[in-house]
């Protein structure tokens, strides 16, 4: 069987708050993405692995339509996102919340700004029902003490956790994460990916993360795929992936340097 066919659609009986249809990528001569297919489960967290330079930080810059793909569709919540106007884009952006991978904070706002600036841009709300949504997300996150600091006066992680308040600050239907733990050490990665489960478990919503962390993907994914050379080569249940005695999934899974994965 080919890596093509052995990628799988789950079973149709989930209900699909983003759908990816055979979409293709190329920056200049180089092809990123080739005919990827995937379905988001709604209301779980999947995990898209792969190794580097595969594409799947443009996949996610495609289902926030930072991207537009040169074929192919992304449909979210039922709407073909290239076929519709801008600001229906517009509107259903809203629905998302993003963590990148730093946090992406403005250096220059304090925290507390920084969470509430969604808020600000995006709703008329009163300062005062702001401070309280801002406060309820930092005390979410343990943060409610560093309210006033400046980004750069707290560390990493709780850069990353700031990240996250602002990603659920609008209540945000799917929330895609871009390796949310990289650089953060064995122990604050653990602490936020236990945050993620319970702000998912708290809150609901479709989440997307993009890891090289196996111990997270398998901690904290519902749903697992695997991308290799843009395309999608596994996609299942967390346990599956894991249980696979497919070569390539089990090298990737295992980080053996022995299997169909190479250098190239
Ligand atoms: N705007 C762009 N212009 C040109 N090339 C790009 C652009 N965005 C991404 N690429 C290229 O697309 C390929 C895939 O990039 P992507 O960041 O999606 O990989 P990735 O799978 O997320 O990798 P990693 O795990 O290392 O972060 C890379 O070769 C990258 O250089």
């Amino acid at each position: 069987m080919s890596i093509a066919q052995r990628a799988g659609t789950l079973p149709v009986e989930q209900a699909h708050a983003i759908r990816v249809h055979n979409i293709a990528k190329s920056f200049g001569s180089s092809a990123v993405l080739r005919g990827l297919s995937i379905d988001f489960v709604d209301n779980a967290i999947t995990t898209v692995l792969g190794p580097s330079g595969t594409g799947k930080s443009v996949l996610l810059k495609h289902l926030v339509g930072l991207e537009a793909p040169d074929q192919g569709e992304i449909v979210v919540f039922g709407k073909d996102i290239w076929k519709i106007s801008e600001e229906e884009r517009y509107a259903l952006r809203k629905r998302f919340g993003v963590l990148f991978q730093d946090g992406a904070l403005f250096g220059s706002l304090n925290i507390f700004d920084n969470v509430a600036f969604p808020l600000r841009k995006h709703t008329d709300l009163a300062e005062s029902e702001i401070g309280d949504l801002v406060m309820t997300r930092l005390r979410e996150v343990g943060l409610e003490h560093s309210a006033a600091k400046l980004p750069n006066e707290i560390s990493g992680g709780m850069r990353k956790r700031a990240g996250f308040a602002r990603a659920l600050v609008l209540n945000p239907d799917i929330v895609l994460f871009d390796e949310p733990d990289s650089g953060l050490d064995p122990v604050r990665t653990s602490l936020l990916n236990d945050l993620i489960k319970e702000m998912h478990t708290e809150h609901g919503g479709t989440y997307l993360l993009v890891t090289h962390n196996i111990p997270t993907a398998r901690r904290l994914s519902d749903y697992v795929g695997l991308l290799w050379n843009g395309a999608l080569v596994h996609y299942g249940p967390t346990d599956e992936a894991f249980d696979s005695d497919d070569g390539f999934v089990r090298q990737f899974l295992t980080g053996d340097s022995v299997g169909p994965l190479g250098m190239d």
